[in-house]
């Protein structure tokens, strides 16, 4: 059974809503799934997971969160764990149209890892935004 990591950071709750939906839809797929938040994960943990979600919104000026989320990913792509890793990333956003995710997918891509999919969704997610989190979800599961 594949094991998947969701990993997320969310400060008023709506990165939080969709992680709870990868989860699901990693679940309904198949997938061994374990959700953190990122303050309880440790780079060291990632070998033990065949695939990862990770999720964060669009924070500072387009940038991941700094105090937790942006130390963790950078650390991730330091220690080459995420090398040949299957990635999906998600996240929530409110005024910039999903610009932090385009640079936080070309990270992934650059850190040798098989970026899967990319779902964002601005504010708090709706029924859509549940549903495309979920596909998300089945889709990290499938690639693991
Ligand atoms: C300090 C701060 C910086 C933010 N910077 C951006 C940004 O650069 N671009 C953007 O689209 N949204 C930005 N946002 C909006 C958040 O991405 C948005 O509110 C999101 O839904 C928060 O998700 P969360 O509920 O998971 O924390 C910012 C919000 C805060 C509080």
């Amino acid at each position: 059974m594949a094991k998947v990591a969701v990993v997320y950071w969310s400060g008023t709750g709506n990165t939080q809503k969709m992680a709870e939906a990868v989860v699901e839809g990693a679940k309904g797929a198949g997938a061994d799934v374990e959700c953190f938040e990122v303050d309880s994960f440790s780079v060291d943990q990632i070998d033990g997971f065949d695939g990862l979600a990770l999720g964060c919104p669009s924070m500072g000026a387009e940038e991941l969160e700094e105090g937790s989320y942006e130390p963790f990913f950078a650390a991730a792509v330091d220690s080459g764990k995420l090398s040949g890793k299957p990635v999906v990333l998600f996240g929530s956003w409110g005024w910039g149209a999903g610009a932090w995710m385009e640079t936080w997918s070309e990270r992934t891509k650059e850190a040798g890892a098989n970026l899967v999919d990319t779902f964002i969704v601005e504010n708090e997610p709706d029924d859509e935004g549940i549903e495309g989190s979920k596909k998300l979800g089945a889709a990290i599961a499938g690639a693991c």
